[in-house]
C-alpha cells in the first residue's frame, strides 16, 4: 500500500505529469479542478477580507432593496467609483453578487443567506482578532505567541478565577454566541425535541439563548442556567425581557470549582466542552453528571472533529482557532462517547442535525449504579 501511495505521491508532485494531465482530455477536468482547489486554499484569506469588506459596509443589506448600479452602489457604500467596481468585481467572482440586466448587481448565491443573518455577520467581524493571532501559525504551533487577541476576547480560556471576570470582558463573547445561538438551537432541537423532559439545565448557557428556544417549543419545560456570575447577570436581562422571569432559575458560578444546582431531568453542553483541554473537559462532564439523577439525560453539542462532508470545519477551522485561544481542541463523536463513559455516563448515542457544520449532536444517560456513586 505505501509503495502504491509513494508512486501516486511522486507522480502528483511531478511538474511534467501535472502537464501532462492538465494537457490530456479525460484527466484535464481533474486537474484543473486539483489546482483550483490549492489555488483556493493558497487565496482564502483574500476571500475572506472580501466578504469582510461587504459585511462591514452592509452591501447585502443594500441589495435585498433590489438590483442596483454601480453609481448607486458607490454612493451607498461611500466608496469611489473604482473601488465599487473592484469589490463588485470579487463579489461576483466568488458568487456572493450576481450581474443583472442594464449594468446592475443583485445577490448572488451565497450573498443572498448572508442578508439578515445577524450570526454569520457577527463571525466574520470577529475573525480580526483570530486573524491577527494565525499571522504567525508557526509560532502558535510552537507556544512562541506573544499576546493573543483571541485570548482577550474569550478572557475564561486564560483566566486562573474565570468566576471573577468582570460584566465588561464577557460582553463581546456573550453578544457573538447569542447571535449564534438561534442557529444553533434550532439544529439541536429539531434533532432531540425535549417535551419528554420536565425541566433542563443549560450549563455554560450564555446569556439564556438555547433556555430561550426550547421554553418556545416547550411550554410546560422548567429551566436552569449556569454560568459565569457576570455572563448570568446579562442573561438576567434577557430573561426578563423574555418574560421568562418565573420559569428560568439562573445561577452564576464556575463549573471548575463549584457545583452545579440539581433538580433537572435533563442538562446540556452547548458548544463548551470543545473549549478545554481533557482534564477540564472530563471534570464538566463528572459534575454534569453528579447533578443529574439516575436516568438523566445529557444533551452534548457542539462542531465535531471528522464530520464527513464538513471535515476541514472541523480539525482546520476549529482545530486552529482553539489553538489561537489558548485552549481546547475540538473532537470526534468518538472521542467525546469515550470522555462521557469515562464521566460515568452510559448509552451514548448520536444523533443527526440536519446541518453537522453548526452542531454535531451526542445524547448520554446516566445509569443507576454512576447514580449511585455521585460522589466520585
Ligand atoms: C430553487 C433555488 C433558489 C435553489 C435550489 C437549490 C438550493 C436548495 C439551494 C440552497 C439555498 C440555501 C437555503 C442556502 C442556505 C445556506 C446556509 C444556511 C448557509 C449557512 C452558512 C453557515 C455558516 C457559514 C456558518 C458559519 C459558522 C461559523 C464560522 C461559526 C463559528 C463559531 C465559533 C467561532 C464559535 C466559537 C465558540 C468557541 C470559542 C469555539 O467555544
Ligand atoms: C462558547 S460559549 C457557549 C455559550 C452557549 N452555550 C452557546 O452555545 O451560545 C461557552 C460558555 O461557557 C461559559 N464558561 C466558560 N468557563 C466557565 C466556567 N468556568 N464556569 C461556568 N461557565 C463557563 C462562558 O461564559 C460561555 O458562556
Amino acid at each position: 500500500m505505501d509503495r502504491w501511495l509513494a508512486l501516486r505521491d511522486r507522480l502528483l508532485a511531478s511538474r511534467s505529469f501535472q502537464r501532462r494531465a492538465a494537457a490530456f482530455a479525460p484527466t484535464a477536468p481533474i486537474a484543473h479542478k486539483r489546482a483550483g482547489e490549492l489555488f483556493d486554499l493558497v487565496a482564502g484569506f483574500v476571500y475572506s477580507q472580501v466578504l469582510l469588506a461587504c459585511v462591514q459596509l452592509r452591501l447585502f443589506d443594500a441589495l435585498a432593496e433590489g438590483p442596483q448600479t454601480l453609481e448607486a452602489l458607490s454612493g451607498r457604500l461611500a466608496l469611489p467609483g473604482e473601488s465599487t467596481e473592484r469589490l463588485m468585481a470579487a463579489a461576483v467572482a466568488l458568487r456572493l453578487v450576481e450581474r443583472r440586466g442594464d449594468g446592475r448587481f443583485g445577490l448572488g448565491s451565497l450573498g443572498a443567506p448572508m442578508v439578515g443573518n445577524t450570526a454569520i455577520a457577527a463571525m466574520v467581524e470577529h475573525h480580526a482578532a483570530l486573524y491577527a493571532d494565525l499571522a504567525d501559525p508557526v509560532a502558535l504551533l510552537r507556544g512562541q505567541r506573544a499576546a493573543s487577541s483571541l485570548a482577550r476576547y474569550w478572557p475564561y480560556a486564560d483566566e486562573a478565577s474565570p468566576g471573577e471576570l468582570s460584566v465588561a470582558s464577557v460582553a463581546g463573547y456573550s453578544a457573538l454566541m447569542s447571535a449564534s445561538q438561534p442557529l444553533v438551537a434550532d439544529e439541536i432541537l429539531d434533532a432531540y425535541p425535549l417535551d419528554g423532559h420536565r425541566c433542563l439545565l443549560d450549563v455554560g448557557g450564555g446569556e439564556g439563548g438555547f433556555l430561550a428556544s426550547a421554553a418556545l417549543r416547550a411550554p410546560a419545560l422548567q429551566l436552569m442556567l449556569f454560568d459565569l456570575p457576570a455572563v448570568v447577570e446579562r442573561a438576567r436581562a434577557r430573561r426578563d425581557a423574555a418574560g421568562l422571569t418565573h420559569r428560568m432559575q439562573l445561577f452564576g458560578g464556575s463549573f471548575l470549582t463549584d457545583r452545579l444546582p440539581e433538580g433537572a431531568d435533563v442538562a446540556s453542553l452547548v458548544r463548551v466542552i470543545h473549549d478545554h483541554d481533557d482534564a477540564t473537559a472530563l471534570h464538566i462532564l463528572r459534575a454534569v453528571r453528579r447533578a443529574l439523577p439516575a436516568g438523566g439525560t445529557l444533551l452534548l453539542a457542539e462542531p465535531m472533529a471528522g464530520t464527513p462532508g464538513a471535515e476541514a470545519m472541523g480539525d482546520a477551522y476549529f482545530g486552529f482557532y482553539l489553538l489561537a485561544m489558548g485552549r481546547g481542541r475540538p473532537r470526534s463523536a468518538a472521542a467525546l462517547r469515550s470522555m462521557l463513559l469515562a464521566a460515568g455516563f452510559d448509552r451514548v448515542r448520536q444523533v443527526k442535525t440536519r446541518m453537522p457544520l453548526q452542531t454535531g449532536l451526542l445524547i448520554a444517560h446516566v445509569g443507576i449504579a454512576s447514580a449511585a456513586a455521585k460522589g466520585v
